[in-house]
């Protein structure tokens, strides 16, 4: 025995203090008065053991008696949970909600129990140092798992902790016992079950404390397992590991049926926790299977018709309509199922699909102008034939007029207005070589169909008159006969005048790259009088002329071809059709299509009025006997049988009519929400109504062009024909709807109806006063525009705050005039701050209606106080103004 062994030493042996040595040492039976007090060295190895395990040879007796005593006397326990406490808190400073729930004295009892039992059983092989706070932690086994934790000298520990986190997630592959597997299984319900409930809101501290006494519940499960899942931390490690155990399991479920059950629970716990429906994964499995069904028919080529609605080309492609709307979509185009393609986007779909695209001509088998010009031309049977010429120009400068006395015929006379109303067409003889005249309206409103007239013209008469030069319309003309590429000769018109110009004429025209001949150019000038009949033969002569250098020719032998110049529906006769033949005969008994009209040719009446079998090439004349009234431009060809003809007439019409439907539903994505986020595009429906064909598109196109962004036009019918019930039930069914008759007036019982539905119907027989109307009516209907007219400026000077009133500012008027009533803005550092109105206008005292340039006036907005000296306030006056439309 040697006395070499001090307290102080023995207590950093142990890891106690001085005064527990004292005290344990007591309890052995060995007498210590203070840390320094020295003893045998056996004694202070006892005293070690004793403290570190609880064991020691000398204490039997003692030890039963102080468990008798600890439970006599709780309160002298509680004196060591309470170090331990500290001694806890110096490990682990985050445990709040548990440390604070152990610190009741219930609990504290407890534990100082539990305390007890584990210095009892666990083995003292391990001297660690502060190991006594971890087991102020409710359980032994907790308490073990943070001796590695801490001293970090354990390598296996760590493993082992990761087998146990993932036995408690995964299902326990690791437990040992089926005690421990229900156990687990339910923290891992119990888990998902609080995932569920907190979805995306991380893990908090308190939530941390549920997690683990979640755990502590399941002492069985620890029993086994390691124990680091007590740390904060570590809980939140462990649900992480969840959510990343399902997101590893989602992949490879496919393959895997073992855990199918956990995995499913774990998948549709997933997007709950993420606030997702469970049923979008529902879905897409729906989807995924759609596909899979679409794949396997992999379809790597179509031939689709040239107008294909959605749906169609779905089906052909094997796609659901909805992919093709999808893609379509993308591209920011709006389609529903029942629209057509167009030819790019057929194109970015084929891409898309990876499937090739063959476009067929879905009137392959009416397409009968282009099946004509394959089948039908034989140049062997050429002959020359008449010229066709189109007489254009300005209003009033003189085309219905020269033709007039080309013809020796006073068409002008009988015209409303003095406007050519309708194409007409007329053949006369030059030096027995004949020359057909097509003559075209005046208005700029018929612009298409004079480019329509250009189409079957062979040379050009842009008539100028000699005192008024170049116009408007002229200029149009010049654009639309260039366009055709045919041969043009200018009639400078009304040479007999006083005021004539030829070179002002020609000079105007040569501005406009249609210089004349004598000028260097290649445009033939010619001077002429409709009235005097002056240099008419020059210019007759001149179209020859350009006739012969054209070489035009024809075969008369063919089956007819014409093109329907005008076209009206006649009393008594039905439709009637003016058309000038372009190849062939076009005979009497002839079965015709033309587009989506067809018939026998009933009877032929010629340019003069007179009833003739047939026309020859170039020729002019009305036919009878078509079913409906065709469109002027159509052409006229002639058909084997009437089957041939009506098949392809009905296949167009029935196309026309589909696309026609299709157009209406048709918006791309753009147009659409526009269309939804102003909502006041403004539309004024109308049913036109006409005489003949020829005003018809004029008309039609005029109204076209003089709508705009905001308002517009919307035909909703149109035909020839005089106005029927059928057009205002049709007119009650959209509206605002107005019937627009042109040369047509409604008939009694149609006019009384029209009146008692309150159906407007207005008749025009001048083309400018309907345009006119439309327009007045569009610009009615046009929002009106807000104008601001700044009317002065003021600096703010000073400011009064009066009680109750507000602030009043001093200002100084620097420009123009202040008015009371008005709008003001007022500007900071020239950012506008405020824009109301100005309620109250003083000069001195007096309320006074406007204050000018350089005089001071006290000024007071409405409910607006926050005034600053330096601020400007700019005046203004809104004045709205109606807009007018232009066309
Ligand atoms: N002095 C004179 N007057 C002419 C001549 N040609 C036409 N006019 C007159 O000019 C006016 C207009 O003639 P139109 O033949 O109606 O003119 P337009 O170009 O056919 O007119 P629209 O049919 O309205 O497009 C008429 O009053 C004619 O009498 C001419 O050569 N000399």
């Amino acid at each position: 025995m040697s006395d070499n062994v001090r307290v102080y030493e023995i207590a950093e042996e142990a890891g106690a203090s001085s005064n527990e040595v004292i005290a344990k040492a007591k309890d052995l039976g060995i007498e210590l008065k203070s840390p320094q007090t020295a003893v045998s060295f056996e004694d202070a190895e006892e005293i070690t053991n004793y403290i570190m395990t609880g064991k020691s040879s000398k204490l039997v007796k003692k030890t039963v008696t102080k468990v008798v005593k600890k439970k006599e006397a709780p309160k002298k326990e509680e004196e060591t949970p309470k170090e331990e406490e500290k001694a806890e808190k110096e490990v682990k400073t985050e445990k709040t909600v548990e440390t604070k729930q152990e610190e009741t004295p219930e609990k504290q009892e407890e534990k100082s129990l539990e305390k007890e039992t584990s210095v009892k059983s666990v083995a003292p092989k391990r001297v660690v140092p502060k190991r006594r706070g971890l087991k102020i932690i409710k359980k032994k086994k907790p308490r073990e798992e943070k001796e590695p934790t801490i001293s970090n000298n354990i390598d296996n520990q760590p493993k082992k902790a990761m087998k146990s986190l993932s036995e408690i997630l995964g299902g326990n592959e690791n437990s040992n016992s089926n005690e421990q597997t229900k156990v687990s299984q339910e923290q891992t319900a119990a888990l998902k079950q609080k995932k569920k409930e907190k979805k995306k809101q991380p893990p908090k501290a308190h939530e941390h404390g549920k997690v683990i006494e979640f755990e502590r519940g399941s002492e069985n499960n620890f029993s086994n397992a390691s124990d680091e899942s007590l740390l904060g931390e570590e809980v939140v490690l462990l649900d992480m590991d969840l959510a990343d155990t399902s997101k590893l399991f989602d992949e490879p479920a496919k393959n895997n049926t073992k855990n199918d059950k956990d995995k499913k629970q774990t998948r549709s716990s997933r997007p709950a926790a993420f606030g997702n429906r469970p049923q979008g994964l529902k879905r897409k499995k729906r989807k995924k299977r759609i596909r899979r069904e679409v794949e396997e028919i992999d379809i790597t080529e179509v031939t689709i018709p040239e107008d294909v609605r959605v749906y169609e080309f779905a089906e052909a492609c094997g796609k659901s309509p909805a992919e093709v709307i999808t893609v379509l979509f993308g591209l920011g185009m709006m389609v529903t199922k029942n629209d057509f393609l167009k030819q790019d986007e057929l194109e970015i779909l084929g891409e898309e699909f990876g499937i090739e695209v063959t476009v067929k001509d879905a009137l392959e088998d009416a397409n009968y102008v282009e099946d004509y010009q394959e089948e039908e031309i034989d140049e062997s049977n050429f002959e020359t034939r008449p010229p066709v010429v189109t007489i254009m120009g300005h209003v009033d400068h003189g085309k219905t007029s020269l033709l007039d006395k080309i013809r020796s015929s006073k068409i002008a006379s009988a015209e409303a207005g003095g406007i050519t109303q309708h194409i007409s067409a007329y053949t006369i003889k030059q030096n027995n070589q004949k020359i057909t005249f097509v003559d075209t309206p005046g208005h700029a409103a018929f612009s298409a169909m004079r480019a329509r007239g250009a189409s079957v013209t062979d040379i050009v008469i842009i008539v100028v008159a000699a005192d008024d030069g170049v116009k408007q319309q002229t200029e149009e003309v010049i654009s639309h006969a260039k366009e055709s590429g045919c041969p043009i000769i200018v009639a400078v018109n009304k040479i007999d005048k006083e005021a004539a110009n030829m070179d002002m004429v020609k000079s105007q025209m040569a501005e406009r790259e249609m210089t004349p001949v004598d000028w260097g150019g290649e445009i033939e000038f010619i001077g002429v009088s409709a009235k005097t009949g002056e240099g008419i033969d020059d210019l007759l002569e001149n179209i020859l002329l350009q006739s012969e250098i054209l070489e035009l020719k024809a075969d008369p032998n063919a089956k007819a071809k014409a093109t329907v110049v005008e076209s009206s529906l006649e009393k008594g006769r039905g439709p009637v059709a003016t058309v000038i033949v372009q190849n062939g005969e076009l005979k009497v008994g002839d079965n015709v299509v033309c587009d989506t009209t067809f018939g026998r040719v009933k009877a032929i009446t010629n340019d003069l009025g007179k009833p003739v079998k047939s026309l020859g090439l170039s020729e002019t004349g009305s036919i009878l006997g078509l079913n409906e009234v065709p469109d002027a431009g159509t052409v006229m060809v002639a058909q084997d049988s009437d089957k041939e003809a009506r098949e392809i007439a009905t296949k167009r019409a029935e196309h026309a009519r589909a696309k026609e439907l299709s157009k209406s539903t048709k918006v791309s994505l753009e147009e659409m929400s526009g269309l939804i986020a102003e909502g006041k595009i403004k539309q004024l429906p109308v049913i036109i109504k006409t005489d003949v064909g020829g005003s018809l598109e004029a008309i039609k196109g005029s109204l076209e062009k003089i709508q705009n962004e905001e308002v517009k036009v919307k035909v909703i019918h149109s035909g020839v024909g005089g106005i029927t019930e059928s057009d205002l039930i049709l007119a009650s069914a959209s509206e605002g709807c107005i019937i627009l008759g042109f040369n047509v007036r409604p008939t009694g019982s149609v006019k009384n109806k029209a009146k008692a539905d309150g159906i407007t119907i207005n008749t025009y027989s001048i083309i400018y006063d309907l345009i006119d109307d439309i327009k007045d009516t569009l610009s009615g209907m046009m929002s009106a525009v807000i104008r601001e007219e700044n009317t002065g400026q003021a600096e703010v000077r000073d400011t009064f705050v009066v009680p109750k009133v507000g602030t009043v500012a001093g200002c100084f008027v620097t420009d123009g005039k202040v008015i009371r009533g008005g709008h003001a803005r007022i500007i900071r550092d020239g950012v506008v701050t405020y824009t109301g109105k100005i309620s109250s206008l003083k000069r001195f005292k007096d309320d006074v209606k406007e204050v000018s340039n350089g005089y001071e006036c006290g000024i007071m907005f409405d409910k607006f106080n926050d005034i600053k000296v330096g601020d400007y306030i700019e005046t203004f006056i809104q004045i709205e103004e109606k807009r007018e439309i232009k066309a």
